[in-house]
């Protein structure tokens, strides 16, 4: 069962389910690059690029390397060493890799975000038609895998063996490759011996699969079946690169004719194959059980001193249309504190404009954000809280303490977003990123060590690199009058291709560690 906070899967959770949403990163609506299929990349390029059919082929040119038998390759976002390779042409792979990897973090792989890129994408073109469900836990690869993506002017018997070493026998072989092209298309500026390629108008002379390139269903199928197809790789120019052709017809024409007689049937057959395809991993992971919307999820929790001695806290709850009712359900929010003395109950509120949810059909249910505020005495101070919801969606009383111990918020230490801020400069022709947090930490001195802690790749310029830590030691500035806290502080500052990674704060000591961990950047004002 779900205890917050979760590591491995908050930011997926969040990046599936919470694509609209009342905050930024790391929901920050990455379906929305895919609307309508196409996305809006398609208009700022004049056509001819679909966002959601990059993201798909992405995914399968990263796992089409696998060796299930020897249990190596699947998704791992090798494909990020591997686009210099002739069987990885096109510029939908680097698209892709820019949309998705603001979203790659310490907690999140980019072969998981590639993984949810095919369910995002599918998803989206499909109309919510096709929901694959999603497991994380992927591990990206330190560098190239082999190479031995199946290529267009290869014979039957290669793309059998091929699909074979990926786990495919041949029927499953022909669903996968009708699901993956019925979105999308040939681009001539890529395979100009496919397609014809007169002087690119920007649509980089794309020739779709079927006539309808951006909706995921069976007519890639049945206009094959029906003798009507365009799909250049069926009954293109060039006959030797019809491996479309090849394939539809390896079993004598019987999947494919199943694919084209019932759309549900395509449909229902593409969840399964895709399905595997994105779990098709190195025998070394072990994937998570499949991700579920969270009924009830903190989204953000702030920790702010006055000036009498006293902690305002605030925050919001997220909290979904299925486990509460907006027009009569009742939030309230039971902080505990840390001296064990009761604290006031707090009432949690929403209001038109905060909620969110899913960008298509049956993604997820809609999500309600709740938000809470409470004045708490800094001796008694905060350790955690449980949430109350009286009259909920089913009419009952339920208590969330995630998992027994409720949802741990400390004051032991916090930034102070309203005393932080972040800025861009510019230093010898070369940008920054610059942040300046102001941390409250009680008792300090408790501790030897008190940093701000920011990961940052080790390797810049590497297309994928895993990440190291920048640790900047925090310094005294005050103490917060009436109060055992005192405010820290230190600036960190690093080439903008570091990125906003969420930052840290740990202070350690004789007496143990006390943390507040993954604070993103979006919360810290930006000053110019
Ligand atoms: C023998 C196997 C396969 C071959 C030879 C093949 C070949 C190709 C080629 C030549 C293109 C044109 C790319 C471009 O111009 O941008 C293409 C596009 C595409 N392929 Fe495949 N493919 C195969 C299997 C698959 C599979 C199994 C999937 C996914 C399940 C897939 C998904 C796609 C998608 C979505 C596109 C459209 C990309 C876009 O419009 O940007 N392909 N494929």
């Amino acid at each position: 069962d779900y205890v917050w906070p979760n590591e491995e899967i908050d930011d997926l959770e969040a990046i599936l389910y919470e694509q609209q949403s009342i905050f930024g990163a790391p929901g920050s609506d990455l379906a929305s690059f895919v609307s309508g299929c196409s996305g809006f990349g398609e208009g700022t390029r004049g056509g001819g690029r679909n966002f959601g059919a990059e993201w798909l082929r992405t995914a399968y040119h990263d796992m089409a390397t696998a060796d299930v038998n020897a249990g190596t390759g699947g998704v791992d976002a090798s494909i990020m060493f591997e686009t210099d390779r002739p069987e990885n042409p096109g510029k939908g792979f680097s698209e892709t890799f820019g949309i998705f990897s603001g979203a790659y973090t310490t907690r999140t792989s980019m072969a998981d975000l590639l993984a949810a890129a095919a369910v995002i994408s599918v998803g989206t073109c499909s109309n919510g038609k096709v929901i694959i469900p999603f497991k994380a836990g992927r591990v990206d690869a330190a560098g190239p895998g082999p190479s031995g993506v199946p290529q267009p002017q290869e014979d039957l018997a290669s793309h059998t063996a091929s699909f074979a070493r990926q786990g495919f026998d041949v029927s499953e072989m022909i669903a996968l490759v009708a699901c993956g092209h019925s979105i999308g298309g040939v681009h001539g500026v890529d395979f100009p011996e496919i397609v014809p390629n007169p002087p690119n108008t920007g649509t980089d002379n794309m020739v779709t699969f079927d006539t309808t390139n951006d909706d995921f269903d069976n007519k890639v199928a049945t206009e094959f079946v029906a003798n009507i197809t365009q799909n250049p790789l069926a009954f293109g120019q060039n006959e030797t690169t019809r491996s479309d052709f090849r394939i539809f017809n390896a079993d004598g024409g019987k999947v494919i004719s199943q694919l084209a007689a019932s759309n549900d049937y395509f449909l229902s057959t593409c969840t399964t194959m895709l399905e595997r395809m994105i779990n098709t991993v190195p025998r070394s992971v072990k994937l998570t059980d499949v991700l579920n919307p969270i009924a009830v999820k903190p989204r953000n929790l702030f920790i702010t001193p006055n000036a009498d001695g006293t902690l305002y806290v605030n925050g919001f709850i997220r909290i979904t249309n299925t486990t509460v009712d907006a027009s009569k359900s009742q939030v309230f929010i039971h902080p505990k504190s840390r001296s064990g003395k009761p604290l006031p109950v707090a009432t949690a509120t929403t209001k038109q404009g905060m909620s969110g949810g899913c960008d298509y059909p049956n993604c997820g249910p809609g999500l309600i954000f709740y938000m809470f505020n409470t004045t708490i005495s800094a001796e008694d101070g905060i350790s955690s809280f449980t949430i109350e919801i009286q009259n909920d969606a089913a009419g009952k009383t339920s208590q969330y303490d995630n998992g027994g111990s409720g949802f741990p918020f400390s004051d032991a230490i916090q930034p102070l977003f309203s005393l932080s801020n972040q800025t861009q400069l510019t230093v010898d022709n070369v940008n920054y990123n610059q942040l300046n947090v102001t941390a409250l930490v009680l008792n300090a001195e408790d501790f030897s060590d008190i940093s701000l802690i920011i990961p940052v790749p080790v390797n810049f310029t590497a297309p994928l690199s895993p990440w190291t830590q920048s640790k900047v030691s925090m310094k005294p500035l005050s103490k917060v009058p009436g109060t055992n806290h005192t405010l820290y502080t230190a600036s960190w500052k690093a080439e903008l291709a570091a990125r906003t990674h969420p930052f840290d704060i740990v202070a350690t000591g004789n007496k143990g560690t006390v943390s507040s961990l993954y604070n993103t950047w979006d919360n810290v004002p930006f000053v110019f």
